[in-house]
């Protein structure tokens, strides 16, 4: 390979208006913080076992879970030795580490220890807590079932209190209530956290947690009343063993039950928690972070498609001019320019998000459930709409590079692999949207009433008759009210919507049911708040459908979505380059940071396993006898 960067990454860099490296300082937060984090990089960038893994897909199913768990293992060795304690630190290293691979440990430390530590006692989470962190208890949150994901009330495995004994009976009654797709059950854990529906006294209290060894401490094998496997091959998660697990009147202690708020007594009587959604409480957490995995997701696709546009040639722009970068075709700034601002917006959201979280949750676990709806409502709207968008830039990348877009050696198609997982886990998409919408909905008729809103939904009240002030300048403030105003005014006609199915006398529920398209619409336009003028381009009808803006005003947008496009172009490498994700974190023949991408499309295509021989053995298989077999018939030999 050689050293040179490519001329033309050379010209878009010296020809930046701005520094990229102090935009790399905002977004990691201040220059010390960037000097740590390329020290990580590159402590993982010398490690020769770290180095040595090839992509995942030149590994079959068993060896890519192999190595996985190989790697995760490694990785977890050296942060102890590496003595890394902050949380950052950590997360660099990991993920510096195995970019494009999910751990086998990640439900363990995503979901498992957190959920010990927030759903247990005081007792409880003495006693577990630190055997979760130490990796003494390896463990995951084991919920849905192959009967029931989204409805959770639904689901139907049991934990039925013995008083005698003192334990819970978990079972599987049906075929339907057989535990399905949680990760890491199949092969790597030896606890789950199972969420099942209570029963005592002969009474069913709805679902709660209970904390089940499924394997030997001593040797792992499955404990006697379980069956377990793994589902098979999937989209992606090519390392997590996601898994089936079915009980047989199993027996677990009754301390087993994550007791914070919901209490089981030793005479069976039944203490309510203060909320019964209070056991939800690990989605909401993990929804949370989905965001900022959307971001990461996006950015990474972005910088790989926009760096390869500025390297890639193809066409004459100018009539028998040399072949043009093909991000100088304005369809291609089109493509990729509002994705870039989008992954800045995703990366603001998810920093704003947390810091909502961080708040509210605390308050929760002070006992304070007042915000809870809305930090559900937020949690669920955002999860959605960053994953659904995400993905779909994601895609739009992938196509923005071609053909080579199509090749693993691009990067993307793991990439989106992985995350387009996260529109069904954790709540599938419209289901959650359809959350947000209820939480606006009611929020709707509150304020119709004249009650006072939380301040993200105030916007819900604003007058609909006033038109849009927007002038040439598409001033912020311009651009905020027209998103709040269609935001508005597509809750209220579905709220409308509602009203008026109920007036005719549908059920609430039917009359719901009967809205939640324009529901559904509604709750992306309030996401929605955080673009500018591309969003109102792109969905210009929403806009325009009360006469908000006028045929000036449309001009105005239009044209200054395309003054954008040039205004970002000198810009668009150094914004991509600001994110500062290094060659290895990307494993990106296309977006390489030198540009030299034909080189290592050609590099990489030789250590492809077809290429171990010039012969392949199914030549001498199936080929050579075909060939042999046809050369005899009359009717070819007659033609040649
Ligand atoms: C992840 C760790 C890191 C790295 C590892 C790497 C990779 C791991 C990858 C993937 C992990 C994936 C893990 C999983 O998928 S776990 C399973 C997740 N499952 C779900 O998310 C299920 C989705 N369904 C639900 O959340 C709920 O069933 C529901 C749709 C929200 C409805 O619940 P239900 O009990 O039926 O509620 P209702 O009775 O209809 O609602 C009454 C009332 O309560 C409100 N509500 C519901 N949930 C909450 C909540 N969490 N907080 C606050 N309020 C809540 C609901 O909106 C309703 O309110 P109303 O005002 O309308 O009455
Ligand atoms: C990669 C991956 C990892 C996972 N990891 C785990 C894990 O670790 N632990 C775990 O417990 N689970 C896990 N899951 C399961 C996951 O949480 C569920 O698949 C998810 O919650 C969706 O539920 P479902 O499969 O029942 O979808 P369904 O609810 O069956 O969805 C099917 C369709 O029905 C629609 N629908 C359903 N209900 C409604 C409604 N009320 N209103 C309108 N439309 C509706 C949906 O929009 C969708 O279009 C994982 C799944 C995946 C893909």
């Amino acid at each position: 390979m050689s050293n040179e960067v490519n001329t033309d990454l050379l010209k878009e860099r010296s020809t930046a208006t701005f520094d990229a490296e102090r935009l790399t300082e905002f977004i990691y937060k201040g220059p010390e913080k960037v000097k740590r984090k390329r020290q990580i990089q590159n402590i993982v960038l010398q490690d020769k076992f770290l180095q040595s893994f090839k992509p995942t897909e030149f590994y079959d199913r068993d060896g890519q879970y192999n190595n996985a768990v190989r790697r995760q293992i490694y990785i977890m060795d050296r942060l102890e030795e590496l003595g890394f304690r902050s949380e950052t630190d950590r997360l660099n290293f990991r993920e510096a580490a195995a970019p494009v691979e999910l751990s086998p440990f990640g439900l363990h430390s995503g979901m498992f220890v957190p959920t010990l530590e927030r759903q247990g006692t005081p007792e409880q989470s003495r006693k577990w807590v630190p055997l979760g962190k130490s990796f003494k208890m390896i463990g995951t949150y084991a919920q849905t079932e192959l009967g029931h994901g989204t409805f959770i009330r639904g689901l139907e495995t049991t934990a039925t209190f013995d008083p005698e004994t003192q334990e819970f009976i978990l079972d599987s009654p049906t075929l339907s209530s057989i535990k399905y797709w949680p990760g890491n059950v199949a092969k790597t854990v030896n606890h789950c956290l199972v969420m099942a529906q209570l029963y005592t006294q002969g009474k069913c209290h709805g679902t709660h947690l209970f904390l089940v060894q499924v394997r030997s401490m001593e040797d792992h094998t499955i404990m006697p009343g379980l069956e377990i496997g793994d589902i098979g091959p999937k989209l992606g998660f090519d390392g997590v063993d996601n898994g089936f697990m079915k009980f047989n009147k199993y027996r677990i202690p009754r301390m087993n039950m994550l007791m914070r708020y919901a209490k089981v007594l030793e005479n069976g009587d039944y203490i309510k928690p203060k909320n019964a959604k209070l056991t939800y409480g690990a989605m909401v957490m993990v929804r949370v972070w989905i965001v900022m995995d959307a971001f990461k997701a996006l950015s990474r696709a972005t910088v790989i498609a926009v760096r390869y546009s500025a390297v890639r040639r193809q066409s004459e722009l100018r009539p028998g001019g040399e072949e043009a970068q093909v991000i100088d075709y304005q369809t291609q700034q089109y493509k990729l320019f509002p994705l870039l601002a989008t992954s800045y917006a995703f990366l603001l959201a998810a920093e704003g998000m947390s810091q909502i979280y961080a708040k509210i949750s605390s308050d929760i676990e002070r006992g304070n459930l007042e915000d809870m709806p809305q930090l559900h409502a937020l949690a669920c709207g955002l999860k959605a709409f960053c994953t659904w968008v995400g993905c779909e830039g994601i895609e739009v990348c992938r196509m923005s590079c071609g053909g080579h877009g199509y090749s693993h050696a691009s990067g993307i198609p793991k990439i989106y692999a992985n995350i387009v997982g996260a529109c069904t886990y954790e709540g599938e998409n419209t289901v959650m949207m359809l959350q947000t919408a209820r939480y606006l909905s009611k929020s709707y008729f509150r304020g119709q009433r004249g009650e006072s809103l939380p301040e993200l939904i105030q916007y819900l009240t604003i007058d609909l008759n006033v038109k849009s002030t927007l002038g040439e300048d598409c001033s912020f403030e311009s651009l905020v009210a027209a998103y709040s105003h269609r935001a508005a005014r597509m809750v209220a006609t579905a709220c409308k919507l509602q009203n008026a199915n109920k007036q005719k006398g549908m059920p609430s529920h039917d009359a719901w049911n009967k809205s939640t398209v324009p529901f559904i619409a509604a709750t992306k336009a309030h996401c929605h708040l955080l673009y500018a003028v591309y969003g109102i381009v792109e969905n210009m009808g929403e806009f325009m459908q009360d006469g908000y803006f006028n045929q000036d005003q449309i001009s105005i947008l239009n044209r200054k979505v395309l003054a954008l496009l040039e205004d970002i172009r000198p810009n668009a490498v150094a914004l991509v380059d600001a994110f500062d994700y290094p060659d290895h974190l990307l494993q990106s023949c296309l977006g390489r940071y030198d540009g030299q991408v034909y080189e290592a499309l050609y590099e990489n295509s030789k250590s492809s396993p077809l290429n171990n021989t010039d012969i392949h053995s199914s030549y001498y298989n199936y080929i050579r006898p075909m060939m042999q077999k046809r050369s005899k018939s009359k009717d070819i030999s007659a033609k040649l």
